[in-house]
């Protein structure tokens, strides 16, 4: 298996590729990581230095590629952290690329948007770019419940909304939905829940919350990246949530063992490959 995945790239720390490219490793698949933006940080520190990078470079090495032949061995692209409006255009070029040199490869588009509250800085026209235009192409959807919000242009405040929502989704182009967190009114505060749906099923799953100082960063790149290695690998949608759901909470406990602000992505290597507490889904 070989993903093309075409995210962020930070020199300190984890976000995008920094976050998600070991993890899908671990789990045993061959990852070609693309950076679309090259940050010494994430920018949730408020400052950074670095680079988006020239919107050309993405075709340029989607093309370099194409010229050894060897995007027929692509089995999915998957795209995060986009730096700027431009690139967008760049990423589903490649990705009809890899769509005509492998027909059975996937697009899984995680729609990161930002979250100017928490400060996670997107570049304008992004979003706008995410929703009329990746998504029509993506197979695979994965917002958070506010990227949903933005998606479906309303307020989703309980979870047959949030149901509602995600099937609507499945009519404008992708398969599968996933949300990688829920906060709709009535919810218990101490479970983090997200919420798998495609055509014939629909999974919740819930984890404990852990009491961090600061949110960190990264969770949803690493989410979004292990339930794709999942759902390659031949898992069910099920089985991939509850996967990527308790690998995920794994390292999060390392994170809060180790006391640090940054994920544990490395000293929770295992769990991406047997999670040590497994949650299970729900049918909803
Ligand atoms: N079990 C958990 N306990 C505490 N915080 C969590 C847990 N799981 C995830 N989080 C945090 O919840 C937030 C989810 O963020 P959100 O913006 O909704 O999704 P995304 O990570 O895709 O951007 C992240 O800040 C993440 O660090
Ligand atoms: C450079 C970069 N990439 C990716 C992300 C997305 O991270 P998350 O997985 O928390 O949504 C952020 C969030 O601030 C970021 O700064
Ligand atoms: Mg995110």
């Amino acid at each position: 298996m070989n993903i093309l995945s075409i995210q962020s790239h930070v020199v300190y720390g984890h976000a995008g590729n920094s976050a998600a490219v070991f993890p899908m490793q671990r789990m045993g698949a061959n990852v070609w990581p693309l950076h679309t933006v090259q940050f010494s940080n994430h920018t949730q520190y408020g400052r950074w230095a670095g680079m988006v990078m020239p919107s050309t470079e993405i075709a340029s090495l989607a093309g370099g590629i194409a010229a050894i032949d060897a995007l027929h061995e692509c089995s999915a692209v998957l795209s995060g952290y986009i730096g700027s409006a431009e690139q967008g255009a760049q990423i589903l070029d490649a990705v009809r690329q890899v769509k005509a040199a492998n027909p059975a490869a996937l697009y899984h588009c995680d729609p990161v948007m930002g979250h100017p509250a928490k400060g996670c800085i997107v570049a304008s026209g992004v979003a706008e770019f995410l929703v009329n235009e990746a998504l029509p192409v993506a197979d695979i959807v994965s917002p958070n419940q506010l990227e949903l919000e933005i998606i479906a242009g309303r307020a989703l405040p309980t979870l047959a909304d949030i149901v509602a929502a995600a099937r609507e989704v499945l009519t404008m182009g992708p398969r599968v939905v996933l949300i990688k967190h829920l906060h709709y009114a009535d919810k218990q505060p101490e479970r983090f829940e997200m919420l798998a749906v495609s055509n014939d099923e629909a999974w919740l799953i819930a984890r404990p919350i852990f009491d961090f100082a600061r949110d960190p960063v990264g969770v949803g790149d690493m989410t979004s990246g292990l339930f794709l290695v999942g759902l390659l690998s031949g898992k069910s949608l099920r089985q991939a949530l509850e996967h990527c759901a308790s690998a995920v909470y794994g390292m999060l406990q390392e994170t809060q063992r180790l006391g640090r602000y940054e994920l544990a992505v490395v000293a929770a290597q295992r769990e991406y490959e047997s999670p040590t507490h497994m949650f299970a889904a729900q049918p909803i």
